[in-house]
């Protein structure tokens, strides 16, 4: 059973699939003070969060079991990915499932900023009737400038379309097509200052985004500019808005979001023309049940090893992506085992080649795989697929991917080359239609090994008696063999001998081998992953 920790407030609803899944127990403490779930975050395997609950470095040390953070929702910045990523624990969120929500909310903060609606209401509750004083604008031929034109800025810029309003858009990933069938211009940061009525922002909260509307910003914009900021408090530098907003460059501010929420900047209430709401952008029925759905069906997958679509910290998947490679990532791993077993030490350099129909797939979760199968060698169960990378970086190595065009032989092939102090390993397969994974080079030689638990790996002279020898010891010592493959460079020169046993083999044995003459190497090599005894069913094509 994996237990899963639910922090903030998720809609029941939502996370339906993981109550009726026999495999998880839900537990939940919302509200839950920093020091009490680092002292119970150890019992669980997943924890799922909104954005109330800080998931620091300090909780994830203490996270002995943890294997998923689930974030309800787009933005992350209430997680420590790095030290996430550091433990290997996968972030997963919903960057699709409150879009709908935060866009008509703001709409909504647009329209009632232009039209004065919450003053107005406020006003006419306390039993006044000020017409005059609530007179607005509309938006109809005004010009909308949109920062980041990802999911959400996209949505706005549909509905501003529907209200006639020019729209200039500033994304660095933007292109002229894009806007061109977006109907809107693509503008620079200055262009969207100098000539829109409203400017409503739609980024991540990053180094590069954070103030990113400051005082500079504010000094070129338009008399009169509206500002709208229902996407992350930190976009803006609410300093520089309060002093705007008095000097009267900004003739209005509509924000959804704080630089230190729940604290409002002092002064800005105070102003008549600044409408505020408390992070209301995804919070709506729908939107919550959908991110409750996204993650609960995330976690599932996790844990059943299925593709994960929003990772954070790992390459992403879909379904066909996942179907098609699957049998690559387990030779990937295989190949990666055998690699590091040849080479016996930490490599220095490793290269990865691919090649065939891999040119065509996303390599990056393969890639992945197989720098974890090499890391795990030494460093054990501590390496995923999502600290592979990092803890490669953090023992000093690098990887360098070759994608080879010209290969020619098989439909699909990798190799991986290990490196270390003049010594070379390489290791070459193939994905065979019908017969699944095979090892089709092994340093110099040329082979066919079916991936298996118990190899043998001989290096000898190519004398004569030598296949006679080495299977009469095996025989003697109660070890069966699956298939053997020989293979040599020149006649009397050095050959190789891999063979697949049915158990491994012990010192003693190991030692005849060592000991027969002619014989230079003998290695047992172990795989961990995925091996089988079963030839897969033939498939025609
Ligand atoms: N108020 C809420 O409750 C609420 C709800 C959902 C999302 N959000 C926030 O809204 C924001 C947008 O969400 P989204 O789902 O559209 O994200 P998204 O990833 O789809 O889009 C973000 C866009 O910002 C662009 N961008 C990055 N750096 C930029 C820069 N320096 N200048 C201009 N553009 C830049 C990216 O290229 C991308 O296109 C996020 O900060 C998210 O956390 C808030
Ligand atoms: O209400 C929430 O969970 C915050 C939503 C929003 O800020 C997000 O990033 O998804």
């Amino acid at each position: 059973m994996f237990k899963i920790l639910v922090t903030d407030k998720v809609s029941e609803e939502g996370l339906k699939k993981l109550y009726a899944h026999k495999d998880f127990i839900v537990e939940h403490k919302p509200g839950i003070a920093p020091q009490d779930l680092k002292a119970v975050i150890g019992q669980y395997d997943g924890l799922i969060v909104r954005n109330q609950t800080k998931v620091t470095k300090d909780i994830i040390e203490a996270a002995g079991n943890l294997r998923v953070i689930a974030r309800a929702g787009v933005g992350v910045d209430n997680i420590d990915v790095d030290a996430a990523t550091r433990k290997g624990i996968i972030v997963v969120n919903s960057p699709g499932g409150n879009t709908i929500s935060a866009t008509e909310h703001t709409l909504a903060m647009m329209l009632s900023l232009s039209r004065n609606i919450p003053q107005a209401h406020r006003s006419a509750s306390r039993g006044k009737w000020e017409r005059e004083k609530f007179k607005g604008v509309e938006l109809f031929k005004k010009t909308l400038g949109i920062i980041g034109t990802g999911k959400i800025g996209t949505e706005v810029t549909k509905r501003a379309k529907a209200f006639e309003m020019t729209v200039l858009g500033y994304d660095p990933y933007l292109t002229e097509e894009r806007a061109s069938k977006l109907g809107i211009k693509k503008a620079t940061l200055d262009e969207i200052a100098a000539q829109s009525d409203f400017i409503t922002l739609h980024t991540p909260l990053m180094k590069e985004t954070r103030h990113m509307i400051d005082e500079t910003f504010l000094a070129k914009t338009k008399k009169g500019v509206r500002i709208i900021n229902c996407a992350r408090g930190g976009l803006v530098d609410e300093q520089a808005l309060l002093k705007a907003l008095k000097e009267g460059r900004v003739a209005g501010a509509a924000l959804d979001v704080f630089e230190k929420e729940p604290e409002i900047t002092p002064g800005l209430l105070e102003l008549p023309n600044v409408i505020v709401t408390p992070h209301l952008g995804a919070s709506t029925q729908e939107a919550q049940i959908r991110v409750a759905v996204d993650v609960s069906e995330e976690i599932i997958n996790i844990f059943e090893s299925q593709a994960i679509r929003n990772a954070i910290n790992m390459p992403q998947t879909s379904g066909e992506n996942w179907e098609r490679m699957e049998p690559y990532l387990l030779l990937g791993e295989q190949v990666a085992q055998l690699g590091i077993q040849l080479l016996r030490e930490a490599p220095e350099k490793i290269e990865i080649t691919y090649a065939g129909d891999l040119l065509e797939e996303d390599t990056k979760l393969l890639t992945r795989t197989i720098i974890k199968g090499i890391l795990s060698h030494h460093l054990g169960s501590t390496v995923n697929l999502v600290n592979a990378l990092h803890l490669l970086k953090e023992q000093g190595l690098t990887y360098n991917i070759q994608r080879n065009a010209s290969f020619k032989g098989f439909s699909n092939y990798l190799e991986l080359s290990l490196y270390k102090e003049g010594k070379q390993v390489n290791i070459g397969a193939s994905i065979i239609n019908g017969f699944g994974g095979r090892i089709v080079k092994l340093n110099d030689y040329r082979v066919d090994i079916r991936p298996e638990q118990h190899l043998l790996y001989i290096r000898h002279l190519d004398i004569p008696g030598m296949i006679g020898q080495v299977g009469s010891i095996l025989g003697d010592n109660d070890t069966n063999i699956g298939t053997m493959q020989v293979g040599r460079k020149e006649i009397g020169g050095e050959a190789i001998m891999v063979l697949t046993l049915d158990k491994t083999v012990s010192r003693k044995v190991l030692d005849q081998l060592r000991g027969l003459i002619g014989m230079k190497d003998v290695q047992i090599l172990e795989l961990t992953t995925g091996y089988t005894f079963q030839e897969e069913p033939f498939v025609e094509v």
